[in-house]
């Protein structure tokens, strides 16, 4: 049995969310960075409603392996994807698909906090509006408020709406990227270490959400932090050098590691 430092004390912020189909099917997927291999041949099938934790030394390959869902990597000219990968069982990569339409359904937050330089309306309003999700002015408010008590900012942020979303603390910047995100109804929420810019309670508050978006969206997370895989994930996969190396429930992961390289990055000897 391996345990973490500080693995222990830390609360579980977990769902008990039973394992449901898969939402993301990646099958064989290679990831070239004009000559350079990047990922070799990893699958994985990404249940609707839970959270996944990507893992692993820094360069394995998490976040280029993030991309691949909403096809973000296409945006890099060296970057070429092969492989197959599915939403809800439709190839993302069949060429009726628009990466715009798929992006609104396939939601990212990334590693520093973002908001456009608009106002907090307006950032989380961005999305509803190209894609059309509202009929009018009336309705904007509603999904603008909705996506913004979801991502637990709603309370600190109603009464200057017309304040710029840069005006506000890391934390709350990173909660706007998230109303932003989910604004658009997203089915999938993928978030690249959506907590390495922010301090211990900014970073507690996102968990929490995370939890609790959970019951709704199927969420991907790569992380550096093991301690949080822990906490917020239901599925971990570990990464090393491009290659998925092991992947299961994440308390199996965490205390009973299969592979010696997962065993030898939890415990810290390699990373
Ligand atoms: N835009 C890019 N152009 C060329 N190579 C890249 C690019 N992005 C990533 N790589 C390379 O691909 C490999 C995987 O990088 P990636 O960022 O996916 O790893 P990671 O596990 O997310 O790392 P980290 O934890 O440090 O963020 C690395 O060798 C990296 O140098």
């Amino acid at each position: 049995m391996v345990m973490l430092d500080s693995m222990a004390p830390a609360p579980d912020m977990r769902a008990t969310a039973a394992p449901r189909a898969p939402k993301i099917d990646a099958r064989g997927v290679n990831v070239h960075y004009g000559e350079t291999q990047a990922l070799h041949d990893v699958s994985i099938a990404i249940p609707d409603r839970s959270v996944t934790a990507f893992i692993g030394p820094s360069g394995c390959g998490k976040s280029t392996f993030l991309r691949c869902f909403n096809r973000m990597n296409d945006t890099i000219p060296s970057c070429r994807v092969s492989g197959g990968i599915t939403l809800e069982g439709e190839d993302i990569f069949d060429p009726r698909i628009d990466p715009v339409q798929l992006r609104a359904r396939v939601g990212m937050v990334f590693q520093k906090p973002n908001p456009f330089s608009k106002s907090i309306f307006d950032n989380v309003a961005y999305g509803p509006r190209i894609h059309g999700l509202a009929q009018g002015r009336d309705e904007l408010a509603d999904i603008v408020e909705t996506a913004l008590r979801k991502a637990a900012l709603w309370d600190e942020v109603k009464d200057r709406l017309t304040a710029p979303g840069t005006g506000l603390s890391g934390g709350q910047q990173q909660r706007l990227c998230i109303a932003r995100a989910i604004a658009t109804r997203p089915e999938v929420l993928l978030m690249d270490e959506p907590c390495s810019a922010l301090d211990p309670i900014a970073t507690a508050q996102i968990e929490e959400l995370i939890a609790e978006l959970s019951s709704r969206f199927s969420i991907v997370i790569v992380t550096h932090s093991m301690q949080q895989a822990a906490r917020v994930s239901h599925r971990t996969a570990f990464f090393h050098l491009g290659h998925m190396v092991e992947l299961g429930d994440t308390d199996a992961v965490f205390t009973n590691p299969r592979d010696p390289r997962t065993e030898a990055y939890i415990t810290g000897r390699i990373g």
